[in-house]
Order: C-alpha cells, then sequence, then structure tokens
C-alpha cells in the first residue's frame, strides 16, 4: 500500500536532462518522452503475473512462462499523455489503449473532464494510467476516480516528473495505487507548475506554444 517508485537508472536521468532543458525543441522532447516511457514500462511490468505453460521446443517437451492475465490497458490522460503510449506499446505491444481526456482549468486548478473511450472489459484487466506530469495530482485522482467507478481495480499511475504535493494526493485518495515517476522534483509553484520541473508538458510534446 501506498507504494511510490523512483527510477534510478542513470539513462533515465541522462534523458531527463534535456528534457528539462528549455533548449530542447518539439522533436526530440517526443523522443525523450517516448525513450523515457519505455523504460518506464519495463519498470512497470516487473511484478507482472506469470503461469507455467507446456510447449514443444524442435527438440523436447518443456515448460516456458507466459503472462497470466488478460492483456493490461494504457490510459493515457489527454492530451500530454498521448506523448508515452507508443513508448508503452513497444514494451506490452499488444496492450489495449483507452483515452480519458481532461485538462487543469488554469484558475481553479480543477481538473475538466472531455472526452472519454475505454475497452468494454476494462474491469477484468490491469490499467495502467500515463500522464507526463504528476503536479497537484488532481488530474490523476480524478482519472482513477472514474476509473475505479467503472469497477476497475488494478490501477498502476505512471508519471515522467512528479513531486511530493501530488504524490500525496494520490497516496492519499488512492492508496492501492502504486506510482512509478521517473524523477521527483522538489516542489510546486503558486500556479501548479513543478519547479524546477520542464513547463508545461503538453505545449512542449505538440509545439503550441
Ligand atoms: O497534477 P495536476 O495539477 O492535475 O497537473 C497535471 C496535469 O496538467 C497537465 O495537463 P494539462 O491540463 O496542461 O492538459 P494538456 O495535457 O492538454 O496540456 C498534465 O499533462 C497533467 O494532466
Ligand atoms: O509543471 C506542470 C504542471 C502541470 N502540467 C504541466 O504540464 N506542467
Ligand atoms: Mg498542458
Amino acid at each position: 500500500m501506498k507504494k511510490l517508485i523512483v527510477m534510478d537508472h542513470p539513462l533515465v536521468k541522462h534523458k531527463m536532462g534535456y528534457l528539462k532543458d528549455e533548449r530542447t525543441e518539439t522533436k526530440q522532447f517526443r523522443e525523450l518522452v517516448n525513450e523515457i516511457s519505455m523504460m518506464m514500462a519495463y519498470e512497470a511490468t516487473k511484478d507482472m503475473m506469470l503461469k507455467e505453460v507446456d510447449i514443444k521446443t524442435p527438440l523436447q517437451d518443456t515448460v516456458v512462462q507466459q503472462r497470466d492475465y488478460k492483456n493490461p490497458v494504457i490510459v493515457p490522460i489527454l492530451r500530454a499523455g498521448l506523448g508515452m503510449v507508443d513508448g508503452m506499446l513497444q514494451v506490452i505491444p499488444t496492450a489495449k489503449v483507452g483515452h480519458i481526456g481532461l485538462y487543469r482549468d488554469e484558475e481553479t486548478l480543477e481538473p475538466v473532464e472531455y472526452y472519454c473511450k475505454l475497452p468494454v472489459d476494462i474491469s477484468e484487466r490491469e490499467l495502467i494510467v500515463v500522464d507526463p506530469m504528476l503536479a497537484t495530482g488532481g488530474s490523476a485522482k480524478a482519472a482513477i476516480q472514474f476509473l475505479k467507478d467503472r469497477n476497475v481495480s488494478r490501477i498502476k499511475l505512471v508519471c515522467i516528473l512528479g513531486c511530493p504535493e501530488g504524490v500525496e494526493a494520490i497516496h492519499e485518495a488512492h492508496p492501492d495505487v502504486d506510482v512509478y515517476l521517473a524523477q521527483m522534483d522538489p516542489k510546486l509553484n503558486d500556479h501548479g507548475y513543478i519547479l524546477p520541473g520542464l513547463g508545461d508538458a503538453g505545449d512542449r510534446l505538440f509545439g503550441t506554444k
């Protein structure tokens, strides 16, 4: 319960340095988000359940291990979460993808929902919610509640950059959800932006500012 995993890999730290640098342009920013997401998918699937299966190699019978449950579902929180989907799919290519559209109201910082499309049998699968930023935690908290209201019980949250306030908000509201971060920054500013941070992840991914 209340699990936080912050990645401790030199390649992730190296890539985070470039991701945060204001000189990094859209193309490279996207590539970095993709690469970091691949590494996070590897970390977030380490506890995946396996079952033993009998097969024949060209030489003899043997027992191999295969995944025990239905394919997981990757759930990006639009827009910025979209940037993490391809990297996750490179590691879990058979995963399904469900979308939740939320944006953070700039005045109130409260999440506003505008889109949702999920696999029909979502309650039978493990869900990996992805969003590059965990700031106040309001967006991820709302997305997770939205999924729990649809009878989903196995949820992980995978964000690239987080801060203590965001982690605390998720741990308090959803203690059963393991939180994975590539990196933790020290704090939020008065406008709910992570410091030092990387700015607005959606704008940097899509070149909208
Ligand atoms: O933890 P919070 O305080 O809720 O902030 C984090 C949210 O803010 C960003 O999305 P944004 O609202 O900018 O929407 P966008 O992805 O469309 O840019 C980010 O991608 C998260 O979803
Ligand atoms: O620092 C932040 C906080 C919320 N959303 C972002 O994109 N960046
Ligand atoms: Mg944004």
